[in-house]
């Protein structure tokens, strides 16, 4: 965002994770990030460090299927964007991915940055995170959001979340930490071909 102040924000999760340290019922600061980035979120003194730096219509969820009331509330307020599980069953992956790119990069014309968090992938695909939600995104969902974003020319950073090797058993462990290392590879370009 320091080096590219005009970028768009693409954040995949089952959460929105957009409480404020007011809002939270949890008291989880792993669901308030968001609340950070667009300046919304109270004086948090060990938090002083993390400017607000984006604004509400450069960010876009997919994914979602999982979000607190004061969350809901906040995306409503605030006019977010937000391609939930349903809407990722009513249009399918392709096209929600193209109108997310599009809300964030109109015509391809700003940066973006990928935030994947793995518990947007259904549990059975990503077991070993921290708060699972079924009726999540397929093995393929996941990849394609990651190819199709690569495949924009504008992705200039990433990130993924959640996935956490002590949850599970090693089967599950090997299973999430495979499918982590997969969608890195598809966002920087590896193809099916
Ligand atoms: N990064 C995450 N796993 N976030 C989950 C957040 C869940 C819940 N909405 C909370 O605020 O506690």
């Amino acid at each position: 965002m320091a080096v590219h102040p005009d970028t768009g924000l693409i954040w995949v999760d089952a959460h929105a994770d957009i409480n404020t340290p007011e809002t939270t019922e949890s008291g989880n600061i792993h669901g308030c990030p968001v609340s950070f980035l667009l300046g919304i979120a109270g004086q948090i003194p060990e938090f002083s460090w993390v400017k607000p730096c984006l604004r509400p219509e450069r960010l876009v969820y997919i994914g979602l299927r999982d979000v607190d009331h004061a969350e809901k509330k906040i995306l409503r307020d605030h006019g977010i964007k937000v391609f939930s599980m349903h809407e990722v069953d009513k249009y399918g992956i392709a096209k929600v991915v193209e109108m997310a790119v599009e809300h964030v990069s109109p015509g391809r014309t700003r940066p973006i940055h990928l935030s994947f968090d793995v518990d947007a992938l259904d549990p059975s695909v990503a077991p070993s995170t921290g708060t699972p939600v079924r009726g999540g995104l397929t093995f393929r969902e996941g990849h394609y959001i990651c190819e199709a974003i690569y495949e924009t020319g504008c992705l200039v950073s990433m990130d993924l979340m959640e996935v956490n090797p002590s949850l599970e058993d090693d089967h599950a462990v090997i299973q999430t930490v495979t499918v982590g290392c997969s969608l890195v590879r598809s966002t920087l370009g590896e193809t099916l071909l």
